[in-house]
Parts: structure tokens; sequence; C-alpha cells
């Protein structure tokens, strides 16, 4: 793994206003921005073209799920865009993800990297069960990782409690970018399978996704400065 821009600052904010006041605070040296549904729903792609524009490279976590077609143009527009990595969700399987991949490989100039969500973090095994799966979220991570690089992505968002079960059914160049990121001291919130900026790393997670722990933080710079530190060696 050469690249050492491990972070990826989620900017899950409800106004453009206050993703662009965290952004210029931050160094497109040192991290990512995620752009997620929320900002995305706000801003449209004027704000990841104002992101762009100050140098990020930034990840369009838009989640596609839906018919082939539909899913296609959706991450085929998002590559338009100049995104760095744009998702779509397993579950919308085979045909859905090859049909993308596709779609995006036909953007002139792309190098857009796609990857697909396998199972939310901020689900457990009573949460699965709920909706029809009767299976551990590691075993169905698994199914959908493997499922996704049979496809062709890129690769796939998982727990870093997965990645080191992971690596025995993908191959080494794909990617695990891994939310639910929780240093010690910060509230889990709704995340249920998380671990330490330094568990995932070391686990051998590619990216590290953390959003609250700096966004909601009283002194964001100060806390994505302490994550940094803690991982520094391991980078
Ligand atoms: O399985 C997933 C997929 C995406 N996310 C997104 O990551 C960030 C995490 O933010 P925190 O504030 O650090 O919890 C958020 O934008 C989610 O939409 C995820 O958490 N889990």
């Amino acid at each position: 793994m050469t690249d050492r821009k491990r972070i990826i600052v989620a900017l899950d904010y409800p106004t453009t206003e206050q993703a662009i006041a965290m952004a210029q605070q931050l160094d497109p040296a040192r991290c990512r921005l995620k752009v997620g549904k929320e900002l995305f729903t706000r801003g449209g792609p004027a704000i990841v073209e104002t992101l762009q524009k100050a140098g990020f490279e930034v990840f369009l976590d838009l989640k596609f799920h839906d018919i082939p077609n539909t899913t296609a143009k959706a991450v085929r527009a998002a590559g338009e865009l100049g995104v760095w990595m744009v998702n779509v969700h397993a579950s919308g399987g085979r045909r859905m993800m090859e049909m993308a991949r596709n779609e995006l490989s036909q953007v002139q100039n792309h190098n857009t990297l796609l990857i697909a969500v396998t199972v939310l973090t901020s689900m457990e095994r009573a949460d699965l069960a709920e909706v029809g799966l009767d299976i551990e979220p590691l075993e169905h991570v698994k199914r959908l990782a493997a499922l996704t690089e049979s496809c062709g992505l890129d690769g796939v968002v998982c727990s870093a409690q997965e990645v080191s079960p992971l690596r025995s059914v993908i191959s080494d160049r794909f990617s695990l970018v891994t939310p639910g990121i929780r240093p010690a001291e910060s509230a889990a919130g709704d995340q249920r399978r998380i671990m330490t900026p330094e568990q995932a790393l070391a686990a051998g997670s590619t990216y590290l996704v953390i959003g609250r722990p700096i966004t909601q933080a009283e002194n964001p710079l100060k806390s994505l400065e302490s994550i940094e530190q803690s991982i520094a060696a391991l980078v």
C-alpha cells in the first residue's frame, strides 16, 4: 500500500457553508473528503466541484442501489463529475455491478474507483435477521465482497472488524474502505461494528472513513491531528 493518505473525512453537514468551512481547515495533501447523501442532496454537483477545485479528491458516497440501467447511468454521471471514488450496494447483484463497471469504463479519461457497500456498519446480526438474513454479518460481508471482486470492481465498504478475515477471500489489490471508525474516547452513536483507527489500519484497512469523531469534535482539527498521530507508525 503506497497511498499514505488513508483518512477520508465524512463531510456530513446540513449546509454547504458548514461543509466548505470544514474543508477550508483541512489539507488535500493529508486527507480526502466524502460527500454523502445529506450534503449532496443540499449542495448537488456544485459542492463536489467546489471541493475538487480546492484540491480535494472526493468520495461520492451515494450508495446507488437500483435496477442495473439506472445504477449504471448514475455511476457514469459520478465519473463525469470526476470524483475519485463512487459506490453502489453490492446487494444490487452481479448484473447491476457489472453494468455499472462497464458504463464507468466508457467515461473518457476516467479513473474513478468503483466500490460496493457490503453490510452497513450500523447493522448487527439482529438487524440482518429482521430483514430476512439469518447469517453473521461477517459471512454476508465475505459473500458480497467475493461477488464484488468477481464483478471487476475496485473494492468494498465493510467494517474494519471484517478486514482481516476478508483478505482470505479477496486479493491484495482490492480496497477495503472502512467506516465505523471510533477513537477509544468517541461515542459509537448509531454504529455497531466499530474499531479504533489504529486497530483498523493494523488489521489492513485501505482507507478509514471518519465523520463525527472529527466533525462533531469541539476542535475538529485537533481531533484529526490526534488520529493522524495515532496511526503515523502504521501508514
Ligand atoms: O457501512 C457504512 C457505509 C457508509 N457509512 C458512512 O460513513 C460515514 C461514517 O460517519 P461517522 O460519523 O464516522 O459514523 C457516514 O457518512 C456514513 O454514511 C457508514 O458509516 N457505514
